[in-house]
């Protein structure tokens, strides 16, 4: 089994230690499950119960102080399962494993999700808020109203304003003054391959202070994860600008070519910066090797082999 994960791509955390050893952990669950999907799976629950990482516990709140997870699974059969806009549920990516392994469904939304992951025994109703996100979104003066005032509200606080690689990410440096980032937050990934089948996941809370009910790219096939015979792709960054570009399915498609995970890798992201200029990275496991690349500050990642 080989199983590669991604705590997301921002800024460089204040306190990369802990998050490094919560991946570490995550990757070694990993490594211990029968077949990929488990392995994608496994590696990705303590990644989202940590609110050290924008997944589950400590996901990004939207315009309505509401958390809303996402996440999308695939098998290299071909096989997909997503799952967005979820309130109350920590572990996305296995609400995104029913709709992979028990529905004839790509993608199931909302409070339907909710109710799937209810029946198929994935907890809801879980507590996503943490002190932290809480005091912070209340301290932004929340908007009322509809929509219309909620977008004149995130207008200054979505994101940074389009500016260069990195902007809009969810881990930007502590202090920065961006109410757009908030440090030490992102969204995670996996990819593993239990030597027959590869698997890739994605998980995550989205990006603070979005409309309510926005979907970014994680959950969309291709763009925040994607999975062929050749190997897996699990990507973070600005999900406007991800799905815009499709950027797993833009790094597995060089594997499927032939080309080695760590040019995949720094191919897909190099076309990324190009078409965007905004700020991503992404994991690749291929046949012989695992990559990675990022045009942000930083991404950390872990690998590990049994
Ligand atoms: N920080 C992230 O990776 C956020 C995620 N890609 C989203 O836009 O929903």
């Amino acid at each position: 089994m080989r199983v590669v994960v991604h705590g997301g791509a921002g800024g460089v955390p204040d306190e990369p230690a802990p998050r490094q050893e919560t991946l570490d952990e995550a990757a070694e669950r990993g490594v211990e499950s029968d077949t990929a999907l488990d392995a994608v799976e496994a590696a990705l629950a303590p990644l989202e119960s940590s609110p050290r990482f924008n997944a589950g516990v400590g996901g990004a709140v939207q315009s309505d102080g509401v958390v809303r997870t996402d996440a999308g699974v695939m098998t290299s059969d071909r096989e997909a399962g997503a799952a967005c806009s979820m309130s109350g549920v920590e572990h996305a990516a296995s609400v995104a494993r029913v709709v992979h392994s028990e529905t004839p469904h790509v993608f199931v939304s909302g409070d339907h999700a909710v109710e799937l992951a209810d029946d198929f025994g994935v907890e809801t109703g879980v507590d996503l808020l943490t002190d932290e996100t809480r005091e912070r979104y209340e301290s932004e003066d929340p908007p009322r109203g509809g929509p219309r005032e909620h977008l004149d509200w995130l207008a200054t606080r979505f994101g940074s304003g389009g500016d260069q690689a990195g902007g809009g990410l969810e881990n930007g440096s502590q202090g920065d003054g961006d109410p757009g980032r908030a440090p030490d937050h992102d969204t995670v990934g996996a990819v593993a391959s239990d030597g027959e089948r590869f698997a890739a996941a994605t998980s995550t809370g989205g990006r603070s202070f979005a409309l309510a009910g926005r979907v970014g790219d994680v959950p969309q096939v291709g763009s925040g994860f994607f999975c062929t015979e050749a190997g897996g792709a699990s990507a973070t960054g600005a999900g406007e600008d991800i799905a815009r570009v499709t950027l797993s399915r833009r790094a597995a498609g060089y594997l499927e070519e032939g080309v080695g995970a760590q040019e995949a890798a720094d191919r897909a992201i190099d076309e990324f910066e190009e078409i965007t200029g905004s700020g991503a990275g992404v994991i690749v496991l291929g046949e012989d090797e695992a990559g990675s690349a990022f045009n942000t500050e930083g991404m950390q990642t872990s690998i590990t082999y049994k």
